[in-house]
C-alpha cells in the first residue's frame, strides 16, 4: 500500500505570498523562520489566508521484539502502561496538547497487551508486538502493509472531521533501535553514528545496544534494500503506521508536524517512497537523541526548536505548534505598510 498521490507544492501563489509577507509592517525578513513557515503553509493550502483547523496529534503505540534483547533500560510493559497514562491524560503529550488545544488520539498499533475496550483508544492492532529482528524480520510484508493502510484510513477520517494540521507521536519501548536501523540503511551511514542512549542507557548499556544492533544488521539486513523491505525488517508497527499516516496526510495536503528521532525515521521511509512528502513537513524540533541532528540534515530539514528534549510521544510537535500558529497569525492579521500608513524604506 504505497500508492499515494503526493504532489509537489504548487508555486503559482509564491510571488503573491512573498509580496504579502514582505509588505507587512516590519523590515524585510525580520520574522525569520516564521516567514518561511507562512510561505510554506500558504503554498500547502494554496491560499494567501491559510487557516489551521482541528490540530491533532496521533500517538501510535507498538511493542518491539528487540526490546527483550536488552536495548533499552526500561522493560517492555512500559509501553502498555504509558498507553493508560495517555488515556488518563497524565503523560507529557497530554499536558502540552491541553495547553495548546490540540486533540490527542491514542492508537494501539501493536502493543503486547490486551486492553479492555476504552472509548478513547483506537484499536488498529496488527499483532501483539513485532518479532525480534535479531532473529527474523520484525514484520511480514502483509503486516507492514496492514499497518500502513490502517493508519492511512484513520488520517482520512480525521481529515473528513476537519483536521488540516496533524502531528504524530509514538510510544514503544525499544523504538530508538528501530529508528537507528532505518536511518543507517536509508541514509547509508555507519550504524554506530545512528545509535543513541534512547531513554537513558549508560555507557555499558550503549555498548550492548550497539553490539546487538550490529549483529542484527549483519544477520538480518535484507538483500532487497527497498524502503518497504527495510521498514518491515527493522521497523515497528507504530513506525509503519506513522509512515502510512504521514503519506496519507501529505496526499490530503495537510500540514505535517514532525516530532523527534523515531517519527523522523518514519518520515525517512515515507520520503524514500514519495520525496514530495517533504514539502508538507514542518520539523518541530531537534531531539537530543544521537543521530537526530544528522537525520534532519540528511532530509535538509531546519527544525524550529532546540530544547534538548528527547521524549517522543509527539511532545516536540505539541510544543512547537504555537510557533506554527504565530506564522499563520502574522500572515493573516499583521498590518501592511499601506493599511497602517507606515512609511516603507525607499
Ligand atoms: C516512562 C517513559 C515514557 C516515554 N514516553 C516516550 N518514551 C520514549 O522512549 C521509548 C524509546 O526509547 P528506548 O529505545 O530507549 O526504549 C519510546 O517509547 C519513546 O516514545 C518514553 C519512555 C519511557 C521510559
Ligand atoms: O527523539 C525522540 O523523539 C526520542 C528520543 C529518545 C527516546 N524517545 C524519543
Amino acid at each position: 500500500m504505497t500508492g499515494f498521490n503526493i504532489t509537489p507544492l504548487n508555486s503559482s501563489l509564491e510571488p503573491a505570498l512573498t509580496e504579502k509577507i514582505n509588505l507587512k509592517t516590519k523590515p524585510l525578513g525580520a520574522l525569520g523562520k516564521l516567514e518561511k513557515l507562512a510561505l510554506q503553509i500558504g503554498k500547502i493550502q494554496n491560499t494567501l489566508s491559510p487557516v489551521l483547523t482541528k490540530p491533532t496529534i496521533v500517538v501510535f503505540a507498538g511493542d518491539h521484539g528487540i526490546a527483550r534483547e536488552g536495548v533499552s533500560p526500561f522493560p517492555q510493559e512500559v509501553t502498555w502502561q504509558m498507553v493508560y497514562n495517555f488515556l488518563q491524560g497524565g503523560a507529557g503529550i497530554n499536558v502540552f496538547a491541553r495547553q495548546h488545544q490540540i486533540v490527542i488520539k491514542v492508537v494501539d498499533a501493536g502493543v503486547n497487551y490486551t486492553f479492555a475496550p476504552h472509548p478513547d483508544l483506537i484499536d488498529l492492532k496488527v499483532a501483539p508486538g513485532t518479532q525480534s529482528y535479531l532473529h527474523s524480520p520484525a514484520m511480514s510484508a502483509a503486516e507492514c502493509d496492514t499497518a500502513i493502510s490502517r493508519a492511512a484510513v484513520l488520517v482520512e477520517q480525521l481529515h473528513k472531521e476537519g483536521c488540516n494540521v496533524i502531528g504524530f507521536g509514538e510510544m514503544g519501548i525499544g523504538n530508538t533501535s528501530s529508528a537507528a536501523m532505518l536511518m543507517s540503511l536509508l541514509c547509508n551511514l555507519p550504524l554506530e553514528q545512528c545509535i543513541g542512549r534512547g531513554t537513558g542507557l549508560d555507557d555499558k548499556g550503549l555498548e550492548k545496544k550497539k553490539a546487538i544492533l550490529s549483529e542484527a544488521m549483519r544477520t538480518q539486513a535484507p538483500a532487497d534494500k527497498s524502503p518497504l523491505e527495510i521498514l518491515r525488517t527493522f521497523g515497528g508497527f507504530e513506525v509503519a503506521m506513522i509512515c502510512g499516516a504521514m503519506l496519507k496526510a501529505a496526499e490530503l495536503k495537510m500540514v505535517l508536524l514532525v516530532d523527534g528521532f523515531i517519527t523522523t525515521a518514519a518520515l525517512l521511509v515515507a520520503s524514500a517512497l514519495h520525496p514530495a512528502i517533504l514539502d508538507y513537513c514542518v520539523f518541530a524540533h531537534q531531539s537530543n537523541e544521537q543521530g537526530h541532528q544528522q537525520l534532519l540534515a540528511y532530509l535538509k530539514a531546519d527544525p524550529l526548536l532546540h530544547l534538548g528534549m528527547r521524549l517522543g510521544e509527539g511532545t516536540g510537535a505539541a510544543v512547537a505548534y504555537p510557533v506554527v500558529q504565530s506564522a499563520v497569525a502574522f500572515l493573516n492579521e499583521m498590518a501592511s505598510f499601506a493599511s497602517a500608513g507606515v512609511s516603507n524604506k525607499d
